[in-house]
């Protein structure tokens, strides 16, 4: 008998990618009785050295921790690994700064999480299912999604691997190989860009006596307009530092002086927090990694294939929202499960046609975010608008949620997020409409 109590037969589940979502989802679908296969392209994670090209550490919100919580796995991540963070710290050219908390009546924060800390943990926990099988070094490389039929091949062994199952999920990413098979479809919808910045991480060490170099409970964030910087705490008092910057600067920090030089002009307060050595060596140790926004749909072939995660919606970072849009991905599909009694038609049928609004929201809203944070963030205009919307907060907590707060505080679909701006947006027009006619008034009174 399934978990959920109905007695049907389990499903055969291959779930493609063991990343952040697919081992979630692997979770998810274990608890209701199915039996899961997950196959992986990388190595054992748990057995390997971090890889480079991904960022180190993410910030974990409230839609992330509800998918962990339903499978038992919020309460260590927040009590054992994650590092609060209550308020964004901005650093000014001058190296002063000024923290603007996320919600001071609430105490609200987010987390910074370790992504392969959190990977492991995943993978780990899918141990305790003996109806889960992981197979690491299997990369896909033929789908017939229509058959329910996978080739993988083994990249330890260099044997091939063919297999059949009830439903295919590829949470490979944003370059996943079941959506590359999913396109040959009619009536599928695909987009992407790569935006013109590039993210390079660099690391602030512990101090001398291992504890942090800044206040901890923070996202540290240096807004210079077209560049971009941010550092998330890690369990061992160290920094993750992203340096987002178009590719073009990149290529032009072609020695160590012009390196130094650019970083003395922009960020002279991360100098010493890195260490002039430490920066250099990092710097030029890797390459700027590129960041590219998907958009597609329907996520469904039939009730045969589904696709979740960055594999159906990547996302630029700039709002810390991918993976726990992903996470929110398994909790939606978890309730449709229980909602259509395992039936997948209906499952698939509405994951597809409900989900895709809010994918694309969120998708708008990190590349307006992108585009925001370089252009406005100086502008006086800006910060006025912050202080307005958290004067709003303030006085009217549940009728005026500030965007960022709805997107990373609230479990509000991200496509109403974007309503309530818009309403707000109109609300605040109208007052400074107002204002100005008050103001003409007395002035001719
Ligand atoms: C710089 C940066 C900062 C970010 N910061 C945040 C943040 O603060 N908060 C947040 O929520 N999100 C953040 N994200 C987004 C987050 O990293 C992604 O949304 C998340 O990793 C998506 O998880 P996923 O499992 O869908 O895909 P992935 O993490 O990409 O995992 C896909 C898995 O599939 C495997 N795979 C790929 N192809 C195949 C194949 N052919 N066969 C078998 N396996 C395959 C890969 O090896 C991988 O393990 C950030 C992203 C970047 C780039
Ligand atoms: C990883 C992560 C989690 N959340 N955020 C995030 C995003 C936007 C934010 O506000 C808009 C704004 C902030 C600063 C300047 C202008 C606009 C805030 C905030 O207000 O704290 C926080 C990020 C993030 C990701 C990349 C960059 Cl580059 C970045 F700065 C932050």
């Amino acid at each position: 008998t399934l978990q959920n109590g109905h007695s049907k037969k389990p499903l055969d589940v291959a779930i493609v990618g063991g990343g952040l979502v697919g081992s979630l989802e692997a979770l998810y679908l274990a608890k209701r009785g199915h039996r899961v296969r997950l196959y992986e392209y990388r190595e054992d994670i748990r057995k390997t050295p971090q890889a480079r090209g991904r960022s180190i550490n993410l910030a974990l919100s409230i839609r992330g921790r509800r998918a962990l919580k339903d499978v038992g796995l919020e309460a260590h991540m927040i009590e054992q690994h994650g590092i609060p963070m209550v308020g964004r710290m901005i650093h000014r050219l001058d190296g002063s700064t000024y923290d603007i908390p996320y919600d001071a009546r609430t105490n609200q924060c987010i987390y910074s999480v370790g992504r392969n800390y959190l990977n492991s943990l995943l993978l780990k926990e899918s141990e305790n299912y003996h109806n889960v099988e992981r197979s690491f070094n299997h990369k896909l490389i033929e789908a017939n999604l229509k058959k329910g039929s996978l080739t993988f091949l083994n990249t330890a062994t260099k044997e091939e691997v063919n297999i059949n199952a009830d439903l295919i999920i590829g949470a490979d990413g944003a370059f996943s190989a079941v959506r590359k098979a999913m396109m040959k479809q009619p009536l599928f919808d695909y987009s992407q860009k790569y935006i013109e910045h590039g993210y390079l991480e660099l690391c602030i060490p512990a101090d001398e006596s291992g504890g942090f170099q800044m206040p901890a409970s923070y996202l540290h964030i240096w807004p210079r307009g077209t560049f971009m910087m941010i550092a998330l705490p890690n369990q061992d008092c160290s920094w993750t530092v992203t340096l987002f910057m178009p590719f073009e600067n990149f290529k032009e920090l072609d020695t160590e002086e012009k390196l130094i030089d650019f970083f003395e002009k922009y960020f002279p307060d991360s100098i010493p927090l890195i260490g002039r050595k430490r920066l250099i060596e990092d710097f030029f140790s890797g390459s700027p990694s590129p960041l590219v926004a998907v958009k597609c749909r329907p996520y469904n072939v039939d009730d045969k294939a589904l696709i979740i995660g960055d594999a159906a919606h990547a996302v630029v970072p700039f709002y810390g929202q991918g993976m726990n849009a992903g996470f929110e991905d398994c909790t939606l599909l978890d309730q449709l499960f229980q909602k259509y009694n395992d039936n997948l038609a209906d499952i698939l049928t509405e994951f597809s046609s409900s989900r895709w609004r809010d994918t694309y929201a969120i998708s708008d809203l990190a590349m307006y975010n992108y585009i925001e944070m370089r252009d406005l963030v100086t502008r006086p205009s800006y910060r006025l608008r912050k202080a307005f919307d958290d004067l709003m907060f303030w006085i009217f907590p549940n009728l005026w949620v500030p965007l960022y707060n709805s997107v990373t505080f609230t479990t509000m679909p991200y496509s109403q997020c974007v309503e309530n701006r818009r309403w707000q947006n109109k609300v605040l027009f109208s007052i400074i409409i107002l204002m100005v006619f008050i103001m003409i008034f007395c002035a001719f009174k």
